[in-house]
């Protein structure tokens, strides 16, 4: 979408930026000894240093053959089209991961929760049947009618925040609560743990979207809750001035995709072995690190037909 290219394929391009982008989200999330103790921040100790140099060049010149290919469509459109800057900037290397990733990484959750919560599915299949039926496709238009769907969002952004850590660095010295944070602390913000914290939220470990729905504190903050960055309890896009930029249109893309391939698809899901699973086996859940909340294996999925509102 950002390049106006087709990357769902298995190209060499669309495998490359995929790998490229999985690279890219490993490496951050690693424990770098160079960043944190000073006597080190010239040695490359772990190779991190290295491995970075050649993710950064691969990722230049994936980014390189795409732009001056959109160049050339652009210039036989239009004999004077010119790109300013010839080099790949950092900008469109942290869009291309910030904007991709992450959304694509929300929907595998969502759709590996619903598969292990078939009550819930079922019961997001029936909102999507009442309000947009079958003979039409899902549209973003359809959103605010779909509070379940919504819920669901939520819920998975509760327990699957795509970006687990949020980090800033105190620019002078400053007090919160009864910590003394010294002027340029390094400040993790652990998302993934309040989202999974007993004191904040009801039987945090189960998958329960209705918590979403319901005015009362029985299981947790309640309906009031958003992801806009004022509920701290919530904050998948962060908070503040550097807070995601890309937050209304991933609030439009998720919920749409979700909706779109549970509206049209039952799913059948084959194991890491390879092997499809049987009616009550359930999704294995387990997450690799890094600096997104990734699935350690990915979700492989048969899709059933259930309806063909494209025909
Ligand atoms: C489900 C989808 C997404 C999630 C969960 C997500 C989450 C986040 C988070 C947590 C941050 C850091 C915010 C902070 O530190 O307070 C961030 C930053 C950012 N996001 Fe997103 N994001 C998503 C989609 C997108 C999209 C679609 C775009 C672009 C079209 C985008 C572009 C960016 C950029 C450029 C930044 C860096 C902002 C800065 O440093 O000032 N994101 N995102």
């Amino acid at each position: 979408m950002m390049f106006s290219i087709k990357c769902s394929g298995t190209d060499g391009q669309a495998e490359e930026a995929r790998t490229l982008v999985r690279e890219v989200t490993e490496i951050f999330g690693q424990f770098n000894i160079s960043d944190i103790i000073w006597l080190f921040k010239n040695v490359d100790l772990q190779g991190f240093r290295r491995r970075f140099m050649d993710i950064n060049k691969r990722y230049d010149s994936l980014l390189e053959k795409i732009i001056s290919n959109r160049e050339m469509v652009r210039k036989e459109k239009k004999k004077n089209g010119r790109r300013i800057n010839g080099d790949v900037d950092d900008d469109e290397e942290d869009f291309m991961t910030a904007a991709t990733v992450t959304t694509a990484m929300a929907a595998e959750w969502a759709l590996a929760e619903l598969i292990n919560n078939r009550n819930v599915l079922e019961k997001a299949q029936g909102e999507i049947d009442q309000v947009v039926g079958k003979s039409r496709l899902i549209q973003e238009s359809d959103l605010p009618n779909l509070p379940y769907l919504q819920a669901i969002i939520k819920e998975n952004f509760r327990l699957h925040p795509p970006i687990p850590m949020l980090a800033r660095k105190s620019i002078e010295d400053c007090q919160i609560g009864k910590y003394t944070i010294p002027e340029g602390s390094l400040l993790f913000v652990n998302r993934w743990s309040i989202g999974r914290d007993p004191k904040v939220w009801n039987n945090p470990m189960k998958f329960n979207p209705e918590r979403f729905l319901k005015p009362k504190e029985s299981d947790g903050p309640g309906i009031n809750i958003d992801v806009k960055g004022f509920n701290y309890q919530l904050l998948p896009f962060g908070t503040g001035r550097r807070g995601c930029p890309g937050i209304n249109l991933a609030m439009q893309e998720l919920p749409t995709t979700l909706a779109a391939m549970i509206q049209c698809f039952n799913w059948k899901v084959v194991n890491p072995e390879g092997v499809e699973m049987k009616g009550n086996d359930l999704v294995d859940m387990s997450e690799r690190p890094g600096l997104t909340a990734c699935r350690a294996h990915d979700l492989v999925c048969v899709p059933v037909a259930r309806c063909s509102p494209m025909s």
